[in-house]
């Protein structure tokens, strides 16, 4: 994949990877590796200039209805309350979208039923700005899930909140994916969190990214945040920081 042309800047190449249907991935690597170009390309907002990207067995040639995405950033609208926020992709992704009219209250008992999962029971009237950082992602993370998509898309979602918020978000996460099942690719800077959710770890090279290697993360779930502090999650988690630094040295030769 190249970013403006052809002078322009080679942001992943031979970048090739499967994901299961319901595996939950992470893709860490080196600032500027191309982590998020990977996800653009996935979800179709991107088309690539090289290779093909195939979800559910089809070529992808536009943007995916059936993936949920969330951001570092929660991007709700302002002018909307957070039940509206969340249920913004039932207006746009079919087939709930002509469903909708007739089927608005079991759609706002679905809202609920995920906002009560997350921890924001009570909060629908509520507008973005009346919420903490961390309640407008967790808002977010609803409106990422609330038409069941296959296909959920995470770029360092969790990466702007205190480690705490943070913390709980990921048993959040890990709540809703053993609900639902969804297919996972979550982006992130941080080894333990890519550890405690992932069943499987992949680790890219400095630009132009590609997969250079995948680490299967052995624990059953529900995992426990206590795990985090034993001996052999944290040897896996050093052990993802060295083939980072890894492929920033490599990084670091290439641009002489
Ligand atoms: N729209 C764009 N136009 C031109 N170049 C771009 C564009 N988006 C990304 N790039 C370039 O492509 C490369 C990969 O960027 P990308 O954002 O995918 O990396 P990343 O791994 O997600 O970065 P980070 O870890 O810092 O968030 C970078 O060199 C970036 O400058």
């Amino acid at each position: 994949m190249r970013y403006g042309g052809v002078e322009g800047t080679l942001a992943l190449r031979h970048a090739t990877l499967d994901v299961a249907d319901g595996e939950f991935v992470a893709v860490v690597g080196p600032s500027g590796c191309g982590k998020s170009t990977l996800m653009r390309l996935v979800t179709g907002l991107w088309p690539p200039t090289e290779g093909t990207v195939i979800v559910a067995g089809r070529e992808v040639s536009g943007p995916l209805s059936i993936a949920g995405m969330a951001f570092q950033n929660p991007t709700l609208l302002p002018w909307r309350t957070i039940q509206a926020n969340v249920m913004l992709p039932l207006e746009v992704v079919q087939p709930h979208r002509r469903q909708l009219r007739a089927q608005r209250a079991e759609y706002v008992a679905k809202t609920r039923d995920l906002l009560r999962l997350v921890g924001l029971a009570g909060f629908e009237a509520k507008f973005p700005w009346q919420l903490s950082g961390g309640m407008q992602q967790r808002a977010s993370l609803c409106r990422a899930l609330i038409h069941d998509p296959r296909l959920l898309m995470l770029d360092e979602p969790f990466g702007a909140l205190d480690v705490f918020t943070r913390e709980d978000l990921w048993d959040v996460m890990q709540a809703v994916w053993m609900a639902k099942k969804p297919t996972v690719i979550l982006v992130t800077h941080d080894l333990k969190e890519a550890v405690y959710l992932a069943d499987r770890v992949l680790i890219m090279s400095a630009r132009p990214g590609r997969i250079i290697a995948e680490r299967h993360i052995p624990y059953p779930r529900p995992r426990r945040l206590d795990q985090t502090y034993e001996a052999e999650f944290q040897a896996i988690v050093h052990e993802l920081r060295d083939r980072i630094s890894e492929a920033r040295k490599g990084e670091v030769a290439d641009a002489r």
